[in-house]
């Protein structure tokens, strides 16, 4: 587990986020670095040839409209997808290498959460896969109770899973994800379907995870307005990287207010620039 200084602030947006251990975080390796990476789906290219990094300590959004290819290159990352080619490392193996898979959290967009067991007893039943024994139970309890305490759960510990609501359910799915104090954690829009204190709320969970315990986080969303929470984008649009920088350099470099605008502003230059291309063939 890479730890870095317990002593960095706790921003709620990224910037100012240059306290204790930022350097050190900036300066290692990256968390994933992809070179012409390739995805191939049934009949489609889903995703082409993209090359990216993902950064250690800090909070990367995925953003693009729905079906541009941001749960394929998720799962590309965690190892779970098929028809993989090009480069593709993360936290220094090739993704998917059974070493990664207690280094990584991942939480799909469905909740993987057993609805006849409470809240409790489905932290309790992963906790005895990633830790066994007898002798680790204290180390089980210890881990369970914190990771529902991270996703405001813990009125809920002893409720069934089947009567949460979806929001509380995902929560259940990520405190799953928290249990192993991940390295690189890997979340497929995560506050689908929360309300505005909640999603503000997880939010500042995630700065406090890369802040304090030194976790990547690599955040998928289509609402633009999450972006602005991020360290740094990728901006995605139909299998493609349209920008892969912090929010402050797309609004500057696209001259816009807002990372929406810059979003847009970028969409239009690789629909004009793909028409040139079409007119000059
Ligand atoms: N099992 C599959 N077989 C073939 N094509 C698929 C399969 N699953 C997804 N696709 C296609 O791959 C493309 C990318 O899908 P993906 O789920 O990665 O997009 P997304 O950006 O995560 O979308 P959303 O935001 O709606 O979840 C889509 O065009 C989709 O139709």
């Amino acid at each position: 587990m890479v730890n870095y200084s317990s002593g960095s602030p706790r921003p709620d947006t990224p910037q100012g986020d240059e306290g204790p251990g930022a350097d050190d975080r900036r300066d290692a390796a990256p968390a994933v670095r992809a070179q012409g990476l390739t995805v191939v789906r049934g009949p489609r290219t889903v995703l082409r040839d993209l090359d990216f990094t993902v950064p250690r300590g800090r909070i990367t959004g995925l953003l693009g409209p729905s079906g541009c290819g941001k749960s394929t290159l998720m799962r590309a990352v965690v190892g779970t997808q098929a028809k993989v080619t090009g480069t593709l490392d993360v936290l220094g193996s090739p993704a998917g290498h059974p070493t990664l898979r207690t280094r990584i959290g991942y939480v799909t967009q469905a909740p993987s959460v057993y609805d006849d067991l409470t809240v409790r007893q489905n932290l309790d039943y992963f906790a005895a896969i990633l830790d066994p024994g007898r002798a680790a139970a204290d180390r089980r309890h210890e881990n369970v109770t914190r990771a529902i305490a991270d996703v405001d759960l813990t009125t809920h510990a002893d409720a069934l899973a089947g009567n949460l609501s979806g929001g509380q359910r995902s929560r259940v799915s990520l405190a799953v994800a928290l249990l192993g104090t991940p390295e690189l954690l890997v979340l497929d829009e995560p506050t689908v379907g929360l309300d505005p204190v909640l999603r503000r709320d997880l939010w500042q969970l995630f700065h406090t995870l890369a802040a304090e315990r030194g976790t990547t986080l690599l955040i998928s969303s289509h609402v633009m307005d999450e972006a602005e929470r991020c360290h740094r984008l990728l901006l995605m649009r139909a299998g493609e990287i349209l920008a892969d920088d912090t929010p402050d350099a797309l609004r500057a470099r696209t001259g816009s207010d807002t990372v929406e605008a810059a979003f847009l502003h970028l969409v239009d230059a690789a629909i004009a620039a793909g028409r040139t291309k079409e007119t000059t063939r």
